[in-house]
């Protein structure tokens, strides 16, 4: 099968647990070769889609599929999918080398990936410390180490960023990024928007199970606006054909124009401009928007 292939493919995915629906009739893809964040409030039915994909949680109705198949049907499914979820159980008292060790002879993997899967997550700087004794942020490394110990083509991660510094984060979009390059197919859930903004190239947002919007994290945005400063912003606002609102005296948006076309109608009348910005509501924003103002 080509690399192409191993896209994660869900439909019509229903869960419920007695009385509570917990996944909607949900319907959405992830591509290979890209960073799909998987956005949604809290309890919005994240990590039981998650599980469903990973065959962990049985569908009440509806199919996930990853590469075509079922996960309990992949041949080899830990050398196809990595995933990092909540607790992910660590023996308190083995180090974080003995914890990939372990994992490793599970799934057959050799002990030179282990070097490098410690190497490649940063786990080898703390690699001789028993589990217990690490902290939220190594936890999330050593798991990601565990997840990429089968060389997979998808990865699934559940809030991999929870406990990561703004280093660590920033490494983490670093590192999912080169992922995606090599051809992989990587959806990570988070609820912090700010991250998701950085890391992915598509969203999935979801709310009460129900998918509310897919699409790339750049059409999230909406239109940009202009932002313009000038001692006479209101003449300015006056002689533009486009919608335009001053929002404090001397400080004007204007809807619908480029920062270039701004500053050239104002050279034409000889408006001095003291600042010119391009205001762009952020991926917060464009979620409360879509989630009807729930986080
Ligand atoms: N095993 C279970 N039994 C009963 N209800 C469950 C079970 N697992 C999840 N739920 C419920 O299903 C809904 C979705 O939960 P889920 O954990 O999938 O959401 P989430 O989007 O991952 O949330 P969070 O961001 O808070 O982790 C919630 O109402 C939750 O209480």
């Amino acid at each position: 099968m080509s690399e192409g292939a191993w896209g994660i493919a869900v439909r019509g995915l229903t869960k419920t647990f007695g009385p509570v629906a917990a996944v909607t009739d949900l319907s959405f893809d992830v591509a290979p070769g890209t960073v799909t964040g998987f956005l949604g409030p809290n309890g919005a039915g994240k990590t039981t889609t998650m599980r469903m994909v990973l065959g962990l949680v049985a569908p009440t109705s509806g199919t996930a599929t990853i590469g075509g198949k079922r996960y309990a049907d992949l041949p080899n499914p830990t050398a196809t999918v990595g995933a990092v979820l909540d607790g992910s159980g660590f023996h308190p008292d083995h180090t974080a080398l003995d914890h990939l060790r372990v994992y490793a002879r599970m799934g057959r993997h050799g002990r030179a990936r282990v070097t490098q899967v410690a190497d490649l997550t940063g786990v080898s700087a703390f690699a001789g410390r028993k589990t217990r004794t690490l902290s939220t942020g190594m936890r999330q490394r050593l798991n990601l180490a565990t997840a990429l110990l089968g060389d997979p083509r998808v990865l699934l991660l559940d809030e991999p960023s929870n406990g990561l510094d703004p280093e660590g984060i920033a490494w983490l979009r670093r590192f999912l990024r080169e992922l995606a390059v090599e051809g992989r197919t990587v959806l990570v859930s988070s609820h912090v928007l700010g991250e998701i903004e950085q890391m992915a190239d598509r969203v999935v947002v979801i709310r009460d199970g129900h998918l509310v919007a897919t699409a790339k994290v750049t059409e999230l945005y909406g239109k940009a606006a202009v932002l313009v400063r000038s001692p006479r912003a209101d003449q300015l606002k006056a002689c533009l054909t486009v919608s335009a609102e001053i929002l404090q005296p001397g400080v004007l948006r204007i809807h619908d124009m480029t920062t270039a076309e701004v500053a050239a109608a104002a050279a034409a009348r000889d408006i001095p401009l003291h600042e010119i910005t391009i205001e762009r509501p952020t991926l917060e924003q464009a979620f409360l928007h879509l989630t009807g103002g729930r986080r």
